[in-house]
Formats: C-alpha cells, structure tokens, sequence
C-alpha cells in the first residue's frame, strides 16, 4: 500500500503530540474541537511573534505598534493561551476525574511542586510560572523537534546513496524486530551520525536565543555594552571552514572519523552547537535529539519512501521560511510504501 503524502504536517503532529503527551499528559485528536483550537491559537501566536514591531527596532516610534493592531492581536493569542493553559491546570487539579496520564506529566510535576515543599525551590511557583513554563516547552520543542525530522528526511532523499547506507544498517541491525527503541538506536551509529550533520547544516533555532547585556563586558576580545542585544549565528559557526572541512557538504562520515567522533552538541564545543549552551542553553535537548532520532529510524524501518510521481530529487529545495525556527519553505512532500514487515504488524 502507498500513500503520497505531505510530510511537513505529519512530522509537526508527531512532535506536538508527543510534546503535549510529556507536558499535558494528553494527545489531541486531529479531528476533536481541543485539537482544533489548539492549532489556530499555535497558528495565530506563531504569526505574532515573527511579526513586525517598530518598538523592536526603532523603540522612539514603538508606540506606532498600538495604531496598527499589532499589540493588541499579541495581547488577544496571549490571554487565549492564558484560558487554554488554566483550563489544563483546571483538569490536573480535579484529581477524581482527570486521566491516569496525566500522572507525572510536567503540568502534574510542576503542581506538586507548587503544593509540597516549597524548600524545592527558593521562589514562590505561581500559576503564571508555570503557564510560562508551558508556554516555553510547547513552543521550543515541537517547530525544532519537527524541522530537525523534515530536514533530515530532505537530505536523505537528495543523497540516494547516504540513504542506502543508513537502511542497511537499521535493516542488519533490526532485522524481523518491527518497531526501534531507543536501545536499538544506541546500535546505530551511521543514523546517529546522519542527524547530527543535519543539525550541523540546518539547525533548528540558527540565531537561538538572543541575549541581552545587563553590563558593559568583554567576551574572547571583543566589548560589549550595557544594553545589547546580541545574537548567536549558530548556523554560520557550524560552516565555518575554519572548523569544518567541505562545511557545506552533507557528509554524515565525518561524525564516524576520529576527529569528530566526539563532537559534543550539548554546549561543550563551540564550533558546534545545535541546541544552544549555557544558562540558557536548550534544557530539552536530550528528549529533542532521541525523538529525531526514533522518529527517523522508525520511519525509514517502516516506509520505503520515494518522490511523488513525476518529481526530482533535484526539484527538492533548501529553502527556509522566515521564523524562529529553521522550516522547510515549501513543505515536504513524499509517498509512503508500507513494507511487509509492517503491514502483518498492524
Ligand atoms: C531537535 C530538537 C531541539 C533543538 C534543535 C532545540 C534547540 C534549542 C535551542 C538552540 C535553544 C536556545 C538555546 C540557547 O539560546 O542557548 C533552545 C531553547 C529551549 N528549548 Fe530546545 N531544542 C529542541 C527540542 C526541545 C524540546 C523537545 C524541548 C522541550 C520539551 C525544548 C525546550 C526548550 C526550552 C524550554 C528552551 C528555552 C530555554 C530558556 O530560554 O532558558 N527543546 N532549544
């Protein structure tokens, strides 16, 4: 059986379901009326904060930003979010009728923190916290999670023979086993290897969070001044020639060699950092890296993937949306055939 589809929007239901299975203890169904307006808030917020504001660039003229409705959409999608993040904690608070699991999920973690011992933390956790909280991880975790899968798939599909590679090695290391766990995905060091250079030429969160000077400072030689916002090309550092060699070719080898085998992506090297470093440093990045990871074994131990009818790997661009996280422009576009394996498993 084959099915032509669009991979862009699977890949985002997969990350942001598993995403609001971790955080609200809960899937939504595509076609229920939860699910329905958690994807036009998503869509509406998204869209107001890669929007334009003068008081961003031109903060003598931000006032400008309350005539032409821009402050007013944000305020709208944030007190909605608002609603729709209480009514969340409303469920997890009803503890005689609320699901099994939403036990231990991070709404449920962070309310027993709330209520037991505030020794944990030194601040007093409000309601706010932790809407700001869900906020943060929703929004972080499932555009990364989804472009890191979207671009990986891409790349694959353009290199036939880097593809051939890594399903030979899941197929000799799966062999009749049907579903890859993340056991089995310690075994494969060449799919490892084949994320870890997509993260490298397409980082998710290029610029990642910007930061903002408190006081005048030097870092490696250069001053900064109080009150600066300072970005971090990401994307530029990791195709550096100076660090990398071929640094825009896809070549997933170079993290086999011994000079790369190592590269840590957690914030340890610089010439490298996918997911950020620091204080504010990605805190997901572990669950970020192994659901790339399962995700792409799983779908390339299951499907044969192939081209829509009459497309060329050539026809696939690299072209970017404009945002916060590195998208596909145009978004993917693939037929699935189920393999044998799998359709006696289902
Ligand atoms: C492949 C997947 C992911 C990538 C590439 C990624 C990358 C990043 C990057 C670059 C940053 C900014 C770090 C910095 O500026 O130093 C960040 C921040 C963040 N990420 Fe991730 N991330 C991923 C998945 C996730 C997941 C799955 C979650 C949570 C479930 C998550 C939660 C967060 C949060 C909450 C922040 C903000 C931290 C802060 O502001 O202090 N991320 N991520």
């Amino acid at each position: 059986m084959s099915l032509c589809t669009c991979f862009t929007l699977q890949a985002m239901r997969l990350t942001s379901n598993i995403v609001c299975r971790v955080a609200f203890g809960k899937s939504f169904d595509e076609e229920d009326y939860e699910r329905r307006r958690l994807s036009d808030i998503l869509h509406r917020a998204q869209a107001a904060f890669v929007g334009f504001y003068f008081s961003d660039f031109f903060p003598k003229i931000g006032w400008l930003d309350h005539f032409t409705g821009t402050f007013s959409r944000l305020e709208d999608v944030f007190k909605e979010l608002d609603t729709f993040y209480q009514d969340l904690i409303d469920e997890h608070m009803d503890l005689t009728n609320r699901p099994k699991s939403m036990d231990g999920d991070i709404i449920d973690l962070m309310l027993q923190l709330r209520h037991g011992n505030s020794s944990s933390t030194s601040f007093e956790l409000t309601l706010d916290h932790i809407k700001a909280m869900l906020m943060n991880v929703f929004f972080a975790g499932t555009d990364t999670a989804a472009a890191a899968i979207i671009w990986a798939m891409t790349v694959l599909i353009k290199n036939p023979t880097i593809m051939q590679k890594v399903l030979d090695e899941i197929g000799n290391t799966m062999q009749e086993k049907t579903i890859t766990n993340e056991d089995d995905i310690e075994k494969l060091p060449y799919l490892k290897a084949v994320v870890k250079e997509t993260l490298r030429l397409f980082p998710p969160a290029p610029l990642l969070v910007p930061r903002y000077s408190m006081e005048d400072c030097v870092i490696d030689g250069y001053r900064i001044s109080s009150n600066t916002t300072i970005y971090v090309n990401a994307w530029a550092i990791a195709r550096d020639p100076i660090y990398w060699e071929n640094p825009d070719e896809f070549l997933p080898e170079r993290f086999l060699n011994e000079k790369y085998s190592d590269t840590d992506m957690k914030g340890q090297e610089f010439n490298f950092i996918p997911f950020g470093g620091g204080r504010r440093g990605c805190p997901g990045s572990t669950m970020g890296l192994i659901t790339v990871e399962l995700a792409v074994a799983n779908l390339l131990h299951s499907f044969k993937w192939e081209l829509p009818s009459g497309m060329k790997k050539e026809d696939i661009d690299t072209e970017v949306l404009p945002g916060l996280s590195m998208l596909k422009k145009k978004d993917l576009q693939l037929v699935a055939n189920k393999y044998p394996q799998i359709q006696k498993s289902l």
